[in-house]
């Protein structure tokens, strides 16, 4: 765990709006261990997860498009995120493209690990889950 604001992993999860199904099904794939963890979310995306998984932890930010994006993004330099989960939609034109671009810059900046697909989401999950039993031995 890098964050340095709590003693449990603290998740960014983010998804366009042709993928919120997919984040969703992805949180229910992982919601065993996502239930030890701090979920951070833009607006939209965090109502769909609470509604689906009540009993996760989710903090809800501003929908991308009025703010969000960028405020995971400055929680990015506060270092107080493990991992940014942003599954981006890539053919579709969007309002807040820069906001998209300064905060996928930011994760890059910071080496923040960021997955934009199943896959990757899948082996941060087992990096960190692997990392932290590593620590506990
Ligand atoms: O637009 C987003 C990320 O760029 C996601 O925002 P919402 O979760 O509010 O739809």
């Amino acid at each position: 765990m890098n964050n340095s604001s709590g003693d449990r992993p603290c998740f960014a999860l983010v998804a366009h709006d042709a993928r919120k199904d997919e984040i969703v099904a992805w949180v229910g794939l992982q919601r065993t261990w996502l239930s030890g963890v701090s979920i951070v979310s833009t607006g939209t995306t965090g109502g769909r997860i609470k509604e689906a998984f009540p009993v996760l932890n989710v903090t809800c930010l501003k929908s991308g498009p009025l703010g969000g994006d960028q405020q995971i993004g400055a929680m990015i330099c506060e270092e107080k995120l493990d991992a940014l989960i942003f599954f981006v939609d890539p053919l579709s034109p969007m309002p807040h493209d820069v906001d998209v671009k300064a905060l996928t810059r930011l994760a890059t900046v910071y080496d923040l690990p960021m997955a934009c697909s199943r896959s990757t989401a899948d082996l941060i999950v087992k990096g960190l889950r692997e990392t932290n039993s590593n620590a506990q031995s």
